[in-house]
């Protein structure tokens, strides 16, 4: 499988409002990236330009080293307001871009039926999105998205709305996920305690107009401790790129 993605010397401006400049990522095929910066600095700008909804100014948006043109199954984005269709089912949510893909319909059930028992949603089927948690409704919208076997996820603060404890286990669950699924991923974060948990590579953004400040390979074995002495030193050293008191 392929996958990997990178900006290259990228700068967009809405109007007179200049996002981002210059900005420079690069995540490897397989490889799990993290972006944790201040409000406004463009993190979901990058995510949705990887997404093909936007278009840079200047520099260039790659996938497998090709310039992205616009948006294609081989990249999902998914957010925090999961916008599951409340008028479908959990299976029928799941199914539908299968359904726009043109699945057969037995094909349909099975691949909705696995990705569903993988996510932890097997047996709720038939629950509406309103008859769901925080967390299941999270659940369903990655089974959605997983569904389609994309080479990358993108992922917009997923766990923003979900309570700390939810949040811990929906962590847990998304590493086993992605551990030799060979996806690459890249997730928006506020949390910095989630994005050094999560990260192979770390990217710290200067507020707006954003650009990377550091890039921080995370080399800690998986699984990690969030109690280990590196990962308390990690956030330090985080914290201080963001000039937030520790
Ligand atoms: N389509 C748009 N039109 C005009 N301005 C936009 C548009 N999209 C984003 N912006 C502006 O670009 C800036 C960056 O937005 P973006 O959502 O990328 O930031 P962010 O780092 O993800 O913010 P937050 O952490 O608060 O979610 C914001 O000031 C926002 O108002």
């Amino acid at each position: 499988m392929t996958g990997g993605i990178a900006l290259e010397g990228v700068s967009k401006r809405f109007g007179d409002l200049q996002v981002l400049t210059d900005v420079n990522l690069q995540v490897a095929e397989g490889q799990f990236g993290v972006i944790v910066g201040p409000s406004g600095c463009g993190k979901s700008t990058i995510l949705r330009m990887l997404a093909g909804l936007e278009r840079p100014d200047a520099g260039r948006v790659l996938k497998d080293g090709k310039p992205v043109t616009g948006p294609g199954p081989d990249r999902i984005l998914i957010f925090q307001e999961h916008a599951l269709y409340p008028w479908r089912t959990v299976a029928g949510n799941v199914a539908f871009g299968l359904e726009l893909a043109g699945v057969r319909p037995a094909d349909r059930a099975a691949r909705v039926a696995d990705v569903l028992a993988r996510v932890g949603l097997g047996g709720f089927e038939r629950y509406y999105p309103h008859q769901l948690s925080g967390g299941m409704r999270q659940r369903a919208a990655i089974a959605r998205a997983l569904v389609m076997d994309p080479e990358v996820l993108l992922l917009d603060e997923p766990y923003g709305a979900l309570d700390a404890m939810t949040r811990l286990t929906m962590q847990n669950e998304l590493l086993r996920l992605w551990q030799g699924s060979g996806k690459t991923m890249l997730m928006v974060t506020h949390d910095i305690e989630e994005a050094i948990y999560l990260a192979d590579r770390l990217f710290v953004m200067s507020p707006r107009p954003g650009r990377v400040l550091r890039q921080i390979e995370v080399e800690l074995p998986r699984p990690r401790s969030r109690t280990d002495a590196r990962m308390v030193r990690l956030r330090e050293e985080v914290l201080g790129l963001l000039q937030i008191a520790a």
